[in-house]
């Protein structure tokens, strides 16, 4: 894990050594400073040269300036570092999330990926900084000043070092604690801003069913939760601190009075009596130091851990290592005996054979939750199969690159996913480098010119968060025209209109059917007027594939189809 955590440090190593450099001169510089002083007092004030005293005082002033500098360095050098290391943290961890497959965003709270993007990275910046420096000085100090203090004076050295062992057994013990605290926050911050997520996105949910005193009491509850972590956290903070107080101030008493009574024998002078009392000072840094870090690490290196685990989760959908760039797929899609499952338990698909013909239109029908949208969702591999082979121009879906495949295939659906931004922005996510031009003709061909011609901004009217400031028929018709530009061979249509009324739907239809136009496409459909014109119609029900024909075929059989057809006909 330390390893893990410092080969962040390899892309900014200059950065690091002038800081790490810088650190290491001033605490250097700290050192020599008793010992300056020392000399004053037993040999330049008794032999009184002054000019000597005003050199020295130069040269301190001198070194001062230098320190000043070196500090400088260490505190925005040092900082720049910390920041440095996290954004690339943050960054691999975007990355990371980019490539795993729905499998884990059905069983991941988005708040909980938002909390370790953004407050388990705050800490690892600092500790980034500090960590390793202050390690470093911290144990420089220690050894230079007592390796003074012991050549000064053993005895009076020894009596501050009894303390030392005293000092690590807390600091080890809080470390164990501390760790514990701060990996119970960040789980708890997770679930903090899951809520929040939930809640925010479900805004018209929980207005409409007038749920805002619950919301806030279940938000209560999660932060309340995280206080109380937190406030864990704080305690054992508290205890530490205070004992290391209580420990250095017990170090300081012993030394003066075992000082004293060495200066009223005549062991030692006023000269090093002053200097033991200075560097007694001067090892408060590296405890102070050593404290800061033990805060500091157990909090970066919990975040650091669940940093971690997002980069070590495992993608279960990826590329083979042999797989190949799908050619143009204007072949046939088939089904060869796919068993796929969700979880662990019931298959949704069992050993289920398909043959979706090039270039034609197949509709998908049935009662929900036979699987229809899951047919759809295993051909560009959102899922893999268990068992079984999907092909599409005879070739497996798992022998292609996964970008050439999925650039391969477009998807309309009945939610339609829209970003904050522009009409626009929003169009051109279909294919990001399409012109002006391309973006028109894709509106125009989506029914969506006249829409965006009767808004004052156009084009560059912005749509708000999610597409909040449009309505469902407009969402769609972005969703096509977003197709339109990409302009797959295989078309998945998933309720595609469902949402609309008859006469918008009308509307879509024609755009869909323009988009259909010499393209394999799949349209799952509740409503069946829709499908009339599917060259082939599949019905799914929960045991596979009921019946299948055209729409004029299933009706003569009498069959699931029939009767579905019949019911939709008698209510309409
Ligand atoms: N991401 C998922 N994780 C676990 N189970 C799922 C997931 N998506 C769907 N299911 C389950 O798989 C089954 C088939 O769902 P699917 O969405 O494919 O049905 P459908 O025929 O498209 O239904 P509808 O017509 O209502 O859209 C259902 O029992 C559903 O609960």
């Amino acid at each position: 894990m330390i390893k893990r955590f410092f080969s962040y440090y390899v892309p900014h190593k200059k950065l690091f050594f002038i800081d790490f450099f810088s650190a290491i001169v001033v605490a250097v510089l700290d050192l020599f400073f008793p010992i300056v002083v020392q000399w004053f007092i037993n040999t330049l004030l008794p032999q009184q040269e002054w000019d000597k005293v005003v050199w020295v005082s130069g040269g301190l002033l001198l070194t001062y300036l230098i320190s000043a500098y070196l500090q400088y360095n260490v505190n925005f050098l040092g900082h720049k570092l910390g920041i440095h290391i996290e954004t690339d943290m943050r960054q691999d961890l975007f990355e990371s999330i980019q490539r795993q497959s729905f499998r884990y965003f059905d069983n991941t709270k988005t708040g909980h990926i938002i909390s370790r993007i953004t407050n388990d990275l705050f800490d690892i910046g600092e500790l980034a900084h500090h960590g390793p420096e202050d390690l470093f000085i911290a144990l420089m100090t220690f050894v230079g000043a007592f390796g003074i203090m012991f050549y000064v004076n053993p005895t009076l050295a020894i009596v501050a070092l009894v303390f030392v062992p005293f000092l690590i057994a807390l600091i080890t013990y809080t470390n164990i604690k501390m760790n514990q605290a701060w990996s119970k926050m960040y789980a708890e911050i997770g679930d903090v801003n899951a809520r929040v997520e939930d809640s925010v996105s479900g805004m018209r949910v929980v207005q409409s069913f007038t749920n805002e005193a619950h919301e806030v009491e279940e938000f209560r509850k999660n932060n309340r939760r995280y206080q109380k972590a937190k406030v864990g956290g704080y305690k054992v903070m508290g205890y530490t601190s205070s004992g290391i107080f209580l420990a250095t101030r017990l170090m300081i008493l012993s030394v003066l009075l075992v000082g004293a009574w060495l200066l009223y024998t005549n062991s030692l002078d006023v000269g090093e009596f002053v200097l033991f009392i200075l560097y007694i000072n001067i090892l408060f840094k590296p405890i102070e130091k050593i404290s800061a870090i033990l805060e500091l690490y157990p909090k970066g290196m919990a975040g650091f851990k669940r940093f971690t685990e997002v980069l070590d989760t495992e993608v279960d959908i990826e590329d083979k290592p042999d797989a190949k760039v799908a050619p143009v797929l204007n072949g046939d899609i088939e089904f060869h005996n796919v068993t796929f499952s969700y979880e662990n338990n019931r298959p949704v698909l069992n050993d289920l054979n398909l043959f979706i013909p090039a270039g034609k239109t197949v509709a998908f029908v049935g009662p929900s939750g036979a699987g229809k949208t899951t047919i759809s969702s295993l051909i560009p591999r959102f899922y893999d199969v268990d068992s079984g082979a999907i092909t599409i121009n005879g070739i497996n879906i798992c022998d292609m690159t996964k970008k050439s495949l999925r650039s391969q295939i477009g998807i309309v659906q009945q939610d339609v996913f829209l970003f904050s931004g522009t009409l626009k922005e929003n169009i051109r996510y279909g294919k990001l480098d399409a012109s002006d031009e391309d973006i028109y003709r894709a509106a125009k061909l989506a029914n969506l010119d006249g829409l965006i011609e009767s808004l004052p901004e156009g084009y560059e009217t912005q749509i708000g968060q999610r597409g909040l400031k449009l309505s469902g028929g407009q969402k769609q018709r972005i969703a096509i025209a977003r197709t339109f530009l990409k302009n797959p061979p295989i078309l998945i249509l998933d309720e595609a209109t469902s949402a609309l009324d008859t006469e918008t739907e009308a509307l879509i239809q024609e755009s869909l059917q323009e988009l259909a136009a010499d393209r394999t496409t799949l349209v799952i459909a509740h409503r069946l007027a829709t499908i009339r014109h599917a060259d082939h119609i599949v019905v799914v029900t929960k045991d596979g594939i009921a019946e299948q024909g055209t729409y004029e075929e299933l009706v003569a059989k009498n069959g699931v189809f029939a009767t579905l057809n019949n019911i939709q006909l008698t209510h309409v």
